[in-house]
Parts: structure tokens; sequence; C-alpha cells
């Protein structure tokens, strides 16, 4: 599918922000891993939510669902014996299930998107699980990655944080079922690690006990405990609201995004902040995202780390600020669903943008009249590209054609009709 995105200077409405996918992900492995019937109300569908059921349903959880709600009984720390699952281009879910299918004899992890998830590394966990005993078979430390597993050992544990801290939460999930207690001491750096709080709020509602250094580099983790079945709720998601706000920010508006909580503990909720550090005329009360844009930004320096996922919907906005705005410790970027420095930066530039980048850097040079557009642009597989370059977009001159844009569907499969329903011209029309 392609998205023609053309020139819009108005935006005006209320969408309801999607159900978060990384709260839907970490509920559905949670629910799976108790012992006992579990209600998620208010799940994500996404292909990446939607990979996470499929996987834990094959690993022998029973999932009934309606439109509000999906109900879950768990298999608690006994699978059942796959022997492969299909993540497809879901990174969080195949990291948090490669800990998971250490209780399972023989299980493969298959490779069906080799130009994205089969690209990026998982080295970090292997060598933990390789510490607790288990066998893994790995394609230089990517896809297809095999698990034999069956008696992991808990014990003392370490794992590097620097590439991706869904590393760590894999084993956070894992390692309470262990019969020994364990503790992980996470080397080097801890990348996203504002994500960890989720991971640990999670763990706390589902009754595990997990005790946490005030840095979050250092765990204990009593062995033994169990999951117990709860209901759970799911917020909205802002990584993916973010490119609605940033899509306010850049035009002529008056939009409003509900479900997204001020106490949320999504590291994301910082692109409220940070458009409102770009001059962006915004309020953010009950819920409720309130943006009037008006087309001018400034630009500014921001700690990229700190809102991982939102860092290219925010960069798009910056392509529109006046001055240079700097988006730093950012490198972990690179080992998504494509290299989101390199790869994005390519498509900023065709697009009009001047942008450069550094090794952990992007840095924006801002064009307050608008680029040029009028190209075709590479998704790279990447969700997030899409959503980004569907704001420049709209800020072009000319408009942009975004191709396989159906990546979307990663993680917001809505987003187009979210836009088109507060004003944005976006056209849809498949690929021959
Ligand atoms: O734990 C999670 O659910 C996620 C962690 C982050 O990844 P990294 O830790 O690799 O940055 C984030 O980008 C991803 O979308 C979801
Ligand atoms: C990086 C992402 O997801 P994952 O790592 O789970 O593939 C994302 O949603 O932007």
């Amino acid at each position: 599918m392609k998205a023609i995105v053309q020139p819009t200077s108005h935006l005006q409405g209320e969408i309801n922000a999607l159900s978060s996918k990384n709260y839907t992900t970490r509920y559905l492995l949670i629910g799976a891993l108790a012992n006992g019937t579990s209600t998620i109300y208010y799940p994500a569908h996404s292909e990446d939510s939607d990979a996470m059921r499929r996987c834990v349903r094959d690993l022998g959880a029973i999932i009934e669902e309606d439109d509000e709600k999906i109900v879950i009984t768990g298999f608690g720390k006994n699978p059942k014996h796959v022997n492969e699952l299909n993540v497809g281009n879901a990174g969080a879910v195949l990291r948090f299930l490669m800990s998971t299918a250490a209780f399972c004899p023989d299980v493969t992890f298959v490779n069906t998107y080799p130009e994205s998830l089969g690209k990026r590394p998982h080295d970090d966990l292997i060598d933990t699980l390789q510490q607790m005993g288990v066998e893994v078979q790995h394609n230089n430390g990517r896809l297809p990655i095999t698990i034999k597993g069956g008696q992991p050992r808990g014990g003392k544990l370490t794992v590097s944080g620097n590439v991706s801290s869904q590393f760590l939460s894999s084993l956070l999930f894992m390692t309470p079922l262990l019969e020994e207690d364990s503790e992980i001491e996470v080397l080097h750096d801890l990348k996203s690690k504002i994500i960890v709080g989720q991971t640990l709020e999670v763990l706390a509602q589902a009754g595990i006990v997990v005790h946490a250094s005030e840095d979050l580099m250092h765990y204990r983790i009593p062995g033994g405990q169990s999951y117990q079945a709860k209901e759970y709720v799911i917020q909205g998601d802002y990584p993916g609201s973010a490119a609605i706000l940033a899509a306010a920010a850049v035009t002529n508006s008056d939009v409003r995004v509900l479900r997204l909580e001020e106490n949320s503990k999504q590291g994301e909720k910082a692109c409220v902040d940070v458009l409102r550090a770009m001059g962006v005329n915004l309020t953010h009360d009950n819920g409720v995202v309130h943006v009037r844009g008006n087309q001018r930004l400034v630009a500014g320096e921001f700690d990229g780390d700190h809102f991982t996922d939102a860092v290219l919907a925010m960069v798009a906005a910056a392509v529109f600020a006046e001055g240079t705005s700097r988006f730093y410790n950012v490198e972990n970027l690179r080992y998504k669903e494509c290299d989101r420095i390199t790869d994005y930066l390519n498509e900023l530039r065709k697009a009009g943008a001047d942008v450069e980048e550094r090794q952990s850097e992007i840095i924006v040079h801002g064009k307050p009249e608008g680029v040029e557009g009028g190209v075709e642009i590479n998704a790279h597989f990447d969700h997030r590209v899409i959503m980004a370059l569907t704001v420049v977009g709209l800020r072009s001159k000319q408009g942009l054609t975004i191709r396989d844009a159906h990546h979307v569907a990663k993680s917001y499969p809505q987003y187009f009709d979210h836009l088109r329903s507060i004003g944005a011209q976006v056209e849809l029309v498949s690929e021959s």
C-alpha cells in the first residue's frame, strides 16, 4: 500500500489514542505466565500485539476475546512444547519470549522479516541464556534462533543493556519462575531505561517481587514465585500518539488526543514536554493533550533516550522549527526496525529536510518555510518512519508518497484513518 500525503495546512478534531502496544505485550505475557485466568481490558490490536497473542496461544495459553477485552488463562512455567514460533517483526515479542522459551525443550523462532527483525542483534540475551545453562543456536546473534531449554538455572547473571532494554525486561519476566533466586547485574549502560519501569510496574501488579537498585542496574529476584491472575486496563499509547501530536504541531490546528494519562510510566509521554519546549501551544489535563498549532516551532536539544519510540516524530516536528535541534543519546535507534538514524535521515533528505547524523545524534537544521517534497519515500519496514514522514508530507509543498505504508500496522493500523478524521489529506492506494 502507498500513502499519498498531500500538503494540509489545517487539522481539527478529537482522537481517542490507540491502546498502548508496550503494555499490551506485557500484560499478555504475564497473563500467559500466570496460573489462572486474567482479563485485559482495551488491548491494542496491531501486528505486534497480535504476534504476542498468537505466540502465547501457541505456547498453550487459552484466549477468548471480544471487542473490549481479552480473557487469558495462562500456562505458568509449563508452556506447551512447540517446535516453532513466529513473532512477525516484533522485537520486544521475540526478546521477551526467548526467555520463556527456555522452559521448552526445543523451540525455533523463525525469520519472517529478514530485512528488518532478521537484521537485529540478540547476542546480549543469548549470552545470558547461556549463563543459565540454556543452549542457543543462532545465526550470528540473529534469527533464526533455536532455544534448547528445559531446566534454566538462576543464580548470578549479567546482561548488557547498551543495545536494548528488552533483554533485561525479558529476564525480569522469567527469573521469578526459576527455583533458585537470581541476581542480575546490567553491564555497560542501560538504554531505554525508562521502559524497564513499565516492566517493574506490571510485575508488581501480578504480585511478583523484584528488588531493583535505584539506578536500575542491579536486581535481586527471589525464585519460586508465581504470577497471580489479575484484571488489567491498558492505557493510551504515547509513542503512536506522538506522531499525531507532531502533525498538529506543524500545522494550523486545534486537535485533542484523549486517553493520554499524565502520570503514565511511558517515557514517550515526554513528547508533550518536547513539543512544549519547541514553543507549541498545548495543554495536558485529565488525560487530554490539546494542541493549538500555529506552524511556528523553535529548535531545542533533547536526550532522545528518554522517549525512544517518539524520537522520529519529534525530529519530524523539528524539521520545521526555527534554528538547529539536536537529539542526542539515540544510538540504539540504529538497532530498531531499520537504522532509524541513517535510513530515516536519508528519507528526510529526499523530502527536502536539512539533517545531519552522528553515531548517536540526529541534528536538524529547521526550515520554517517548509520542505519541497514531491518524492517517493522508502518505508524501510518501519512504522515509525512511515508515521514521521507523513508528518513531514503534510507540511511539504508538493506532498510525499510513502511506499509500503501498510507497515504502519506494526503498531498503529488506524493511523491514517485517525489523521484523515482530523482533516489530513492522505490517500491510500494499493501498489502494483
Ligand atoms: O520493552 C519494550 O516493550 C520496548 C522497548 C524499547 O526498545 P529498546 O529497549 O530496544 O530501546 C522500545 O523501543 C520498543 O518499542 C518496546
Ligand atoms: C522498536 C519498536 O518495537 P520493537 O523493538 O518491539 O520491534 C517500536 O515499536 O518502535
